[in-house]
């Protein structure tokens, strides 16, 4: 088996080509490429790992052609289009822990920085000048600061700043009362802790409802004296509006590791009284780099290599465990939502995943996107687990999940249903050895069946002389076939008859098939 490419295209902790390489994925290290440069590289490659600096565009996309999981190397993932890489069926991942508490100590160190004017004290100083008066800080003990958004970084924020004996105010809608009670922070709206905090820190992701939440408007509701820090995203904060409110002096500090325009070479805050700035340093400590390098690329390599998924963005997660457990279902799943999606030929306004005695145990969400991207795999060949999900939404399929614990005739049992002008109509497959996917029932009706290769499908009226008159026909054509598995509701009734064969059947054969007496449907299927 060839093994799987990596580029690591950002600066990297060395830990994360190790981890590649022992994990079995061959890697390069290629950093600071031009867009240009890294599109004509990207289609070599199955993973990605980045930093912030690489910015995955739908270009870049579009020219990675074995692009298989990108791994982000930190938390932000706004420099990847996700959209993109969900209906290219590219697994986006991050490290969500690695660098939190690294950031949230950078955060803190700002704020020291903002209370005591550091890095102009330190400068005055190095220059010669002793300016032992020109510099009155705050305390920051019984101060208030107030958090914009409290979940991994604000969560370390409010505890360090709770050490520091600091009231903590924390705006974020998604911040449950029993958690701020749990963190040992007063829960507030916007507007209350614009009013309240001294010190004001952002610890929210980038997205439409928080850019600018720091506005010309915002900043004015703020008390006179207060001051910003922002280790969170460059958007966040109005850097027109923060620059007239440290002109005014009624912002009295405002310190950004991150900037609207990366990276900010130049900008009207540079040379600001009271305004510090670094160049998005929250991850840069050594333990935050190993951390999020040594987790990326376990990630990355466990995907790539065992199928397991952590921390993805767009796709369920699947442990390392599960994912050998699973993989067989996840076969079964595929080529059941396969053969339904190639047997129907109406719109499916809803299937039905439905899951019974072991199977209904695991993880039900790759068992039910591996139905999903089995089912659409007839619509676009490029329908993967990653992006059959959005892309049965984006289509308006409802999409239905039912497990039953209690083991029916099978020990275990994955039944795909879908809805159709004729009704509800389904198959139903089970493992045998716990490993081989067999076709067990459809449409009613009891087969065994393994489902691969090329096949036929012939509904036909229960009568002698047709299983003769079938294989005459396509030894005529010059067909073998491999396995016979027949069905039927009762005697003389309605039988299925599933064939296999070792080479496609054309469309004239089809035909020829479908007009021997007694044939309702006939259908060739691939698998
Ligand atoms: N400067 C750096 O180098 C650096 C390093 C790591 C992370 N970050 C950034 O820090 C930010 C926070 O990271 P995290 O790990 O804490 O993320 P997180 O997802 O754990 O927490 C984000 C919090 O923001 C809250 N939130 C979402 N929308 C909100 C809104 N409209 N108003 C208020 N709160 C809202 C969420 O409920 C959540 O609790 C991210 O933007 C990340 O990219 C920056
Ligand atoms: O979101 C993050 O993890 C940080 O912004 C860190 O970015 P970096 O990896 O480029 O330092």
């Amino acid at each position: 088996m060839t093994k799987p490419k990596v580029l690591i295209s950002d600066k990297m902790d060395p830990n994360a080509a190790r981890i590649f390489e022992e994990r079995g994925c061959d890697v390069d290290v290629i950093t600071g490429e031009t867009p240009e440069q890294l599109i004509a590289r990207i289609g070599e490659y199955d993973g990605l790992a980045i930093r912030s600096s690489t910015k995955v565009t739908q270009a870049i996309l579009d020219a990675a052609t074995n692009l298989k999981v990108i791994g982000r190397a930190g938390i932000g993932v706004d420099n990847v289009d996700i959209p993109a890489a969900s209906a290219k069926g590219v697994v986006v991942m991050n490290t969500p822990f690695g660098n939190s508490i690294t950031t949230a100590e950078h955060a803190i160190a700002l704020m020291f920085a903002l209370a005591r004017q550091l890095p102009e004290a330190n400068a005055q100083t190095q220059a010669g000048l002793w300016p032992k008066n020109g510099f009155m800080g705050v305390e920051v003990t019984g101060k208030t600061l107030g958090l914009i958004g409290a979940g991994n970084i604000g969560s370390i924020v409010a505890s360090r700043a709770l050490g520091l004996r600091m009231k903590v105010v924390a705006f974020d809608p998604f911040l449950t009362p029993e958690r701020a009670v749990e963190m040992g922070v007063e829960k507030a709206d916007l507007d209350t802790l614009l009013a309240r905090a001294d010190f004001i820190t952002l610890h929210t992701p980038l997205t439409d409802q928080t850019r600018n939440i720091l506005s010309a408007e915002n900043l004015a509701k703020t008390k006179k004296g207060v001051r910003i820090i922002n280790c969170a995203r460059g958007g966040l904060v109005d850097e027109a509006a923060l620059k007239a409110g440290l002109d005014s002096g009624h912002i009295a500090g405002a310190a950004l590791d991150v900037f609207q325009t990366e990276p900010a070479k130049e900008s009207p805050l540079f040379g600001t009284p009271n305004f510090i700035c670094t160049p998005h340093l929250g991850a840069s400590t050594t333990e935050a780099q190993v951390n999020v390098a040594l987790q990326v690329a376990e990630q990355m390599a466990d995907f790539l290599v065992n199928g397991g998924v952590t921390n993805a963005l767009n796709m369920p997660s699947l442990s390392a465990e599960e994912a050998p457990k699973l993989k067989p279902y996840m076969k079964l799943a595929e080529l059941l939502g396969s053969m339904v999606g190639q047997l129907t030929r109406d719109s499916i306004p809803r299937i039905s995943i439905h899951c019974e005695g072991a199977a209904a145990e695991l993880n039900q969400k790759p068992i039910v996107a591996a139905v999903l991207a089995g089912f659409l795999r007839v619509q676009s060949a490029t329908v993967n687990m990653v992006n059959a999900p959005f892309l049965a939404k984006e289509r308006g399929l409802e999409v239905r999940e039912v497990k039953t614990e209690r083991e029916g005739d099978y020990h275990t049992l994955i039944r795909v249903s879908v809805k159709t002008e004729a009704g509800e109509r389904s198959v139903a497959g089970t493992l045998f050895n716990n490993v081989e996917p067999r076709l067990v029932e459809m449409f009613g009706i009891k087969v065994e069946a393994e489902l691969a290769g090329n096949m036929m499908y012939i509904v036909n009226e229960d009568a002698p002389g047709f299983i003769g008159r079938i294989g005459t026909l396509l030894g005529e054509n010059a067909i073998n076939i491999g396995t016979f598995n027949l069905g039927r509701r009762e005697a003389g009734g309605e039988a299925v008859l599933l064939l296999s064969v070792d080479s496609p059947v054309a469309g004239e054969v089809l035909d020829q098939a479908g007009k021997l007496p007694g044939v309702k449907t006939v259908k060739a299927l691939a698998f």
